[in-house]
């Protein structure tokens, strides 16, 4: 039949072939036309009308050349699967670093805008709330938060502005329900829309890390599922699933083709379970059986995934009811010749599998085993004597919407008398169940006898020659369809997995790109804004430093002069002390010397009061520096904790006898001076004691030493008398003048001004300090807030450059192996 597509034009076998497999192969650059006989439709078109057969071809070329055809389909498809298996190695890469990424950066999903219900709404607002905290959330007091946030907009639209940019950058991925819906439609295996009953759940109340892990194991899934592909296209094996009504003679056409007696065959239905039969080569040469409980655990390497039966005994395990085995694993050796092999060819190998006849109970087993991808070809046996039975079109009608195309044997057709009626009902039958198949009906229908192949072992008797038609028709059958079966699949899933990938890098690179640009024009926007905070903080601290210390200086400053100057005049303390009398001079003293302590120790307590007036006035004007850069803030430190303790220290003076005599008894007038100045007193007339005792030192000269001894005696009883009396009576003036005295020599002496003025001064530098601290620490926040947002966008801007780079290489990848991809032809195959 190959004859057909040949030598139309006497075109020579090579410039066949290599005119075929570059079409074949999927350069399309070529001309299409690689049969020479027109254009490529024709060829492909079922109805067409069959060529007439050139009368020079004889039985033998066709033979020939149709091994030569099955070379260079063999060749063509090795082509096309390594060529695509590269792709498919390629396409999972790149989707395994697209999980790589998504980890790292969360790829972009455009979520719906217009709400379809109320969750979304409220989603959309939570968001934005939780947006809008973040700055809520810092640790400082609330009051602060609140004038942060105001005054940020002061500083040059930090925060407030930044989340509402934020909330706007956010928003441009939210799209309007029509460009989101055209986005996903896009979308093929990579679309998050999930079916949640009988409606389809959109992704847009999930959260972006749902969304995140949702579109990670959808990778995973399409990664999986390349595996899964990529095995099949690198096995070169096909698998032929041999189904139809019970006892039409499957297993008889299984062994027909094995050319053995392998499965059981019986008058009665016996086929119980399905039974694959492989090529020994595969199990290490060995011929058995092996028994399968579970299909998918099934490991040949793993003895405890299977029950090993000799062949000899399958008939037992195969006719068993109710058997445990869900599948036999037969592995059997084809003895002929490698390229007569069905099971080991060297072109493709293939794997039988007999399935228990249908009826209503197997019917929905075998209609799934047959729509498993790995089934490259179905072949329906039905008998000639009873045609389809109900289930059997049943089966087949379904079977024709999955695969199109159905390999028939009509079998037992030597039981049939008139065998023209029964190929014209049989066809007819096929006609309405399978058009696709009776189209083709010639090399896909087969009227033969399973029964009458010779299965003795060393036969050379040779097959009747309607089945070995068939056999050849299935051959190429198989070799045609896994094309279909293996390549197209792989090709279509690559062409939607691509597609998708273009189409969600297209839509990140976009996204990051706005991204970058908003980064960046919030980044300028604020650098002014910055800066001024920086330039703020710097001087804010010197000014705090300056107005502190200034005012700690004063203080110390004035509370020494104030101290010097009290002490100066500690006098005035004791002005207004009554004198109780010279008995009670002793208590006088002591009164003395405690109103000059107590009036130092008030004008210390005085002083202690207006530095807390000044310290306070000084905080003031600190906290008012803070509010005009930071906005208003509550004062933490209070004066009033001020001088809690008492830490003045009170001048004791000792009060000492001599502190009522106020004589010095080394000045040589002394005594003689008091002494008059007593008589003067007595005398009623007081003059200055020294211009008497002068006076009479001038008159002791004038007259002579020996008159001064003659009258001295008595002058200086007078003296005496007179030195008592002024001592009494001066006794209050001078304890006041002594007490004084020593009050101020040991004020001096204890360094009680300097100590109280620094004393003073520290306390009031510590209140300052913590004033000063707390608004350093206040500003530097701000300015680490600020720095961290400039971070974070300058990081945002980092990230979104680097998205930008990484999926600009994805779309070159996805683009370059999507035409690769697409060169790879799988529509068209050659019919052998
Ligand atoms: N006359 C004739 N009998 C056949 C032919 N092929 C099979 N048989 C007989 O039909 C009966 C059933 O054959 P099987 O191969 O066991 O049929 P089956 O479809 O595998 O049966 P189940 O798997 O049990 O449904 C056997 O007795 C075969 O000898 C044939 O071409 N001509």
């Amino acid at each position: 039949m190959a004859a057909q597509y040949l030598g139309a034009k006497g075109s020579s076998a090579s410039s066949f072939t290599q005119q075929k497999i570059r079409h074949l192969s999927g350069d399309q650059t070529s001309t299409p036309d690689y049969f020479g006989v027109g254009k490529r439709s024709e060829i492909w078109n079922p109805h067409r009308e069959q060529p007439a057969k050139s009368p020079a071809t004889t039985g033998a070329t066709n033979v020939q050349q149709h091994r030569l055809n099955v070379q260079q389909e063999q060749q063509i498809f090795a082509d096309k699967s390594t060529r695509l298996l590269e792709l498919l190695t390629k396409t999972s890469s790149v989707i395994s670093d697209l999980r790589e990424f998504n980890g790292r950066h969360m790829v972009y999903y455009p979520k719906i805008a217009a709400a379809t219900n109320g969750t979304d709404h409220v989603s959309l607002q939570r968001q934005a709330l939780e947006r809008s905290q973040t700055l809520i959330n810092l640790p400082v007091e609330p009051e602060l938060k609140r004038h942060m946030l105001k005054r940020s907009n002061s500083l040059g639209g930090t925060e407030v502005e930044q989340t509402h940019a934020q909330n706007a950058s956010d928003n441009h991925r939210i799209l309007t329900s029509d460009v989101a819906n055209a986005f996903r439609s896009k979308l093929n295996v990579l679309n998050l829309d999930v079916k949640v009953g009988h409606q389809m759940a959109n992704v847009n109340s999930l959260a972006q890390e749902s969304i995140t892990a949702l579109l990670e194991e959808r990778l995973a899934q399409s990664i999986a599922h390349i595996e899964k592909i990529h095995k099949r296209v690198a096995d070169t094996s096909s698998k032929v699933l041999v189904t139809g009504d019970l006892n039409a003679g499957k297993s008889t056409f299984v062994n027909a083709l094995l050319k053995r007696e392998i499965l059981p065959s019986d008058q009665q239905p016996c086929t119980s379970t399905f039974c694959e039969v492989l090529d020994a080569t595969i199990n290490d040469g060995v011929e058995q059986a092996h028994a399968v409980r579970d299909v998918a655990a099934y490991n040949r390497t793993d003895p405890s995934t299977y029950d090993v039966i000799e062949l000899r005994h399958l008939y037992k395990t195969v006719i068993e009811e109710d058997t445990p085995y869900k599948m036999l694993k037969v592995y059997t050796t084809d003895r002929r010749q490698t390229e007569e092999s069905l099971l080991h060819n060297g072109v493709v190998d293939i794997a039988l599998i007999d399935s228990p006849g249908l009826n209503t109970d197997s019917i929905k087993t075998t209609a799934v085993f047959a729509r498993q991808e790995e089934i490259d070809v179905v072949v329906f046996v039905v008998s000639a004597e009873n045609h389809f039975t109900l289930s059997g079109k049943e089966f087949l009608w379904n079977a024709a919407n999955e695969k199109a195309h159905i390999f028939i044997v009509v079998n037992r057709f030597d039981s049939i008398r008139d065998k023209e009626r029964c190929k014209r009902l049989i066809l007819e039958q096929i006609r309405q169940l399978s058009p696709a198949t009776y189209a083709d009906a010639d090399d896909l229908v087969h009227f033969v006898s399973a029964g009458s192949v010779d299965l003795e072992e060393g036969s050379h008797k040779l097959d009747p020659e309607e089945f070995a038609r068939l056999e050849e028709r299935l051959r190429a059958f198989v070799l045609e369809n896994r094309v279909k079966s293996k390549l197209s699949p792989a090709k279509n899933y690559l062409l939607n997995v691509l597609s998708d990938l273009h189409v969600l890098s297209e839509s990140n690179h976009e996204e990051a790109n706005k991204d970058l640009q908003h980064a960046s024009s919030e980044l300028e926007a604020d650098k002014p804004a910055y800066e001024r905070l920086l330039a703020a903080r710097d001087h804010i601290f010197d000014q705090i430093e300056r107005i502190a210390e200034d005012s700690v200086r004063g203080l110390q400053t004035l509370a020494n002069t104030r101290l010097d100057t009290a002490v100066e005049q500690i006098e005035s303390a004791i002005s207004n002390l009554e004198y109780p009398g010279l008995f009670l001079i002793w208590q006088y003293a002591q009164d003395v010397a405690d109103s000059m302590a107590h009036s130092l120790q008030k004008e210390v307590k005085a002083l202690e009061a207006y530095a807390k007036d000044k310290t306070h006035e000084t905080i003031g004007q600190i906290h008012e520096l803070g509010t005009t850069e930071i906005g208003e803030y509550s004062q933490i430190v209070d004066v009033d904790s001020m001088f809690l303790k008492s830490r003045d220290r009170r001048i004791f003076v000792e009060i000492e006898a001599t502190d009522f005599f106020d004589i010095d008894f080394n000045d040589k007038f002394s005594v003689l001076s008091v002494s008059l100045g007593a008589a003067t007193m007595v005398g009623g007339r007081v003059m200055g004691v020294k211009n008497v005792v002068s006076s009479i030192w001038n008159v002791s000269n004038v007259v002579g030493v020996t008159n001064v001894r003659r009258w001295m005696v008595p002058v200086m009883g007078f003296a005496g008398v007179g030195l008592v009396v002024y001592v009494v009576s001066d006794m209050r003036h001078a304890v006041e003048r002594k007490l004084a005295r020593k009050f101020k020599a040991a004020v001096k002496d204890s360094n009680h001004n300097e100590g109280q003025s620094y004393r003073i001064a520290r306390a009031s530098r510590k209140t300052l300090r913590v004033e000063g601290w707390e608004l350093q620490t206040r500003f530097q926040k701000a300015v680490d807030q600020k720095e961290k947002m400039r971070s974070d966008m300058v990081k945002k801007a980092q990230m979104s450059e680097e998205a930008m780079k990484y999926f600009s290489n994805v779309i070159t990848t996805a683009t370059e192996v999507r035409s690769k991809v697409e060169a790879v032809n799988t529509q068209e195959v050659c019919k052998l």
